[in-house]
């Protein structure tokens, strides 16, 4: 297994450009089973969870490659096969939005539930429940979800939302299933997350007609069959954010170019709060900071559903605040238990205890490189942001759940200026 080596103590300087978005790509890889023509999605990023829904599609009868600048290509021909098995279902979530496009297109599925619950219950009630207002049986069994519509599925009015807010992947599933479904789906409480509103572009480039594109009431109406069609994948703005968190926790200057800086003002508006600098333009954002060493203002932050702050930016947040001069309070309300980074963060020097859905994190001037463990995809980028104003050298293992979510993550940090190298060996 892989690790990272980190050694801190110096300030970032430079530009990145932004990745295809992860979460809009995987959905829309699985939106290929509903079309008839090939797909292309350009800018896809090349990560570990691309190359696992490849393999997913693969076994569904889709076939499917990435090429060298990224672009994945894909294409059903004739019927697909409907078991999405545990072995390859296990290791991603997003690989559950197969559901609604088998479900629509081939009227049955039998897919492996999720596992893998890396920050706590991460249930998939509300797609069940939204299949089942278009009109499919939907059981549980030996682990698996089976779906059955033996007439195809029917337009229905249904609504999305859960305790924490809207579900995003609940919501992709749920339309592209009504895409060809017959009549007319309203959704109610739909997530507005940029990543569905891609996802919209591409099923309509497909041939699919959505109405509502970006708000919480989606109107789909079905259509006989999809096509294929080109279609550029949303910038990364999680990533962006990390590369912006990276930057300002250096004290540093670093610039995000092709990215979308709208999606990201709840960011940004952080940023500014804790002291940094930060410009944009119509497609870049840049922060920067006084210089190294520097330490950011407390300034708190919630978790919230889209245009609030992003729980995929929790953890990064959070590794910023431990150095910052008074105390923050970092407040997780989608995924309350979301807090898989706190011990390790402690183990590097940072002051944190947490109460309830709350991290309340005193910021010390020092944190000190040590061996951790990264537990999941954003954890582990805290855990490499961390080491990066810590004294000496910080080991983080099991990088493959980093591997995951953000493409060469160790070249382009270097690139801006880190010391952060890739290793075998790790635990
Ligand atoms: C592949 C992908 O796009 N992953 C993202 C997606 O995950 P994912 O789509 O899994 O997350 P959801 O939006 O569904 O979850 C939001 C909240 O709703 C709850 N819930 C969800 C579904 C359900 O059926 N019942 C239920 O109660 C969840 O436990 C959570 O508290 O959105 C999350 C919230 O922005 C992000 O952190 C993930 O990076
Ligand atoms: C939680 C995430 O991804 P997933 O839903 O695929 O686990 C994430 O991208 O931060």
């Amino acid at each position: 297994m892989d690790k990272f080596v980190v050694e801190g103590g110096v300030r970032l300087d430079g530009r990145v450009t932004a990745a295809g978005a992860k979460n809009a790509v995987l959905p829309m890889m699985a939106a290929a089973l509903l079309g008839d023509g090939p797909l292309r999605l350009e800018r896809a990023p090349h990560l570990s969870d691309v190359r696992t829904m490849l393999k997913v599609l693969e076994g569904l009868g889709c076939e499917g490659r990435q090429e060298e600048d990224g672009t994945v290509v894909l294409e059903t021909k004739g019927e697909p096969n409907v078991v999405a098995p545990w072995e390859q279902v296990r290791k991603m979530r997003a690989s559950v939005c197969v559901l609604g496009p088998l479900t629509a297109r081939a009227h049955r599925a039998e897919v492996s539930l999720p596992g893998g619950c890396v920050f706590g219950v991460r249930p998939i009630d509300v797609h069940l429940r939204g299949l089942e207002a278009l009109g499919a049986r939907v059981t549980i069994e030996k682990g698996y979800v089976k779906t059955e519509a033996p007439g195809g599925l029917k337009g229905a009015e249904v609504f999305l939302g859960t305790a924490f807010g809207p579900s995003v992947t609940g919501t992709m599933n749920v339309m592209m299933a009504a895409t060809l479904a017959k009549g007319r789906t309203v959704i109610h409480g739909a997530a507005c997350e940029p990543e569905v509103a891609d996802l919209c572009r591409c099923l309509v480039a497909m041939g699919a007609n959505i109405d509502g594109i970006g708000s919480p009431r989606l109107v789909i109406e079905g259509v006989e069959r999809l096509g294929g069609a080109t279609h550029r994948v949303l910038a990364d703005r999680i990533e962006a954010g990390t590369y912006l968190v990276a930057g300002a926790i250096t004290g540093g200057r670093v610039r995000v170019d092709d990215c979308r800086p709208g999606q990201l003002a709840a960011l940004t508006d952080r940023l500014r709060e804790a002291g940094y600098g930060v410009e944009r333009g119509d497609d870049w954002i840049e922060v920067h900071g006084e210089g190294f060493g520097q330490r950011p203002r407390p300034t708190d932050v919630t978790t919230q559903p889209f245009p609030g702050f992003p729980t995929d930016l929790q953890a990064q947040w959070m590794a910023l605040m431990c150095r910052a001069e008074g105390v923050s309070l970092v407040t997780e309300r989608i995924y309350p238990d979301r807090y898989m980074h706190l011990p390790e963060l402690v183990r590097m020097g940072a002051r944190i205890r947490r109460q309830e859905a709350t991290a309340v994190v005193e910021g010390t001037p020092r944190l000190s490189g040590a061996p951790v463990m990264a537990s999941d995809l954003r954890a582990s980028a805290a855990l490499v942001l961390a080491g990066l104003v810590s004294d000496g050298v910080t080991e983080v293992h099991r990088v493959y759940h980093i591997d995951r979510g953000y493409e060469r993550i160790d070249d382009r940090l270097r690139a801006l200026g880190a010391k952060v190298r890739r290793e075998e060996g790790g635990e």
